[in-house]
């Protein structure tokens, strides 16, 4: 028997429910050398500038930011890993779990970062992604031109060979910025295409199971909430 609480809680959960049906979350890795600007990129795409100053990404950094993509609401997390092997070996499978999209980043003026790119490949492929996940090719710090050592040709020849798109870019340049725009606006264009529902925020219920779950909810009314991070 419902009492009058319980009705405004059931439709507290409902709202919820349906504003969180509504927006998808994608999981978005950033993978490559320390020092090519990660977390850079991450920080410029997320807070739409250039952090002052960064310091080596211990584990992850999560940046966050939600889009409106053709009236639906979608949240890409992006998951800004450490470069150090120090730093990231005990994360490696968090990382590549339930991960929609990789983002492989080199940096243009030091030739071991792109030259370590298969290195990192090798990884990514160890953690058995689905073909469907999409993944790019970045090169950042193309503001400093004088002193690139990485080739587009080169690097476009790299791409192609494994099925990537390339991008050229600075997460420094502020004249960049639509381009850093670009790139991870295609992803997300490219993730909402995507069929299959990959939401983790929460799991479907059909209407009936939402009302058997909004009674045990109530019923157990001090159970703590699930959270539902998608790590
Ligand atoms: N010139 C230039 N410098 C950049 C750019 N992006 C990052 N940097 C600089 O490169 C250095 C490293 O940047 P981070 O973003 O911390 O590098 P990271 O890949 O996150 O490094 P780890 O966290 O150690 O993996 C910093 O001094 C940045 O200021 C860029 O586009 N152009
Ligand atoms: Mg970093």
């Amino acid at each position: 028997m419902e009492t009058e609480n319980t009705t405004s809680e059931v439709s507290e959960l409902e709202s919820t429910f349906s504003v969180e049906k509504q927006k998808r979350i994608f999981k978005i890795i950033v993978i490559g050398d320390s020092n090519v600007g990660k977390t850079c990129l991450t920080f410029r795409f997320c807070g739409g500038k250039f952090p002052d100053k960064t310091e080596a990404t211990i584990g992850v950094d999560f940046r966050e930011r939600t889009l409106e993509i053709d009236t639906e609401t979608i949240k890409l997390q992006l998951w800004d890993t450490a470069g150090q092997e120090r730093f990231r070996k005990s994360m490696v499978q968090h990382y590549y779990r339930n991960v929609h999209a990789v983002v492989f980043v080199y940096d243009m003026t030091k030739l071991a970062s792109f030259e370590n790119m298969p290195a990192w490949i090798d990884e990514c492929d160890r953690h058995s992604l689905s073909a469907d996940v999409p993944r790019i090719l970045v090169g950042n710090k193309c503001d400093e031109k004088d002193k690139i050592q990485v080739s587009t040709n080169l690097a476009q020849k790299f791409a192609d060979m494994h099925c990537m798109p390339l991008f050229e870019t600075s997460a420094k340049d502020d004249s960049e910025a639509d381009n850093v725009e670009a790139i991870f606006m295609t992803l997300a264009h490219k993730l909402k295409a995507h069929k299959q529902m990959m939401n983790k925020a929460l799991p479907r219920y059909n209407s009936t199971d939402m009302k058997r779950a909004k009674v045990i909810s109530i019923g157990r009314e001090k159970s703590a909430s699930s959270s539902d991070c998608a790590c």
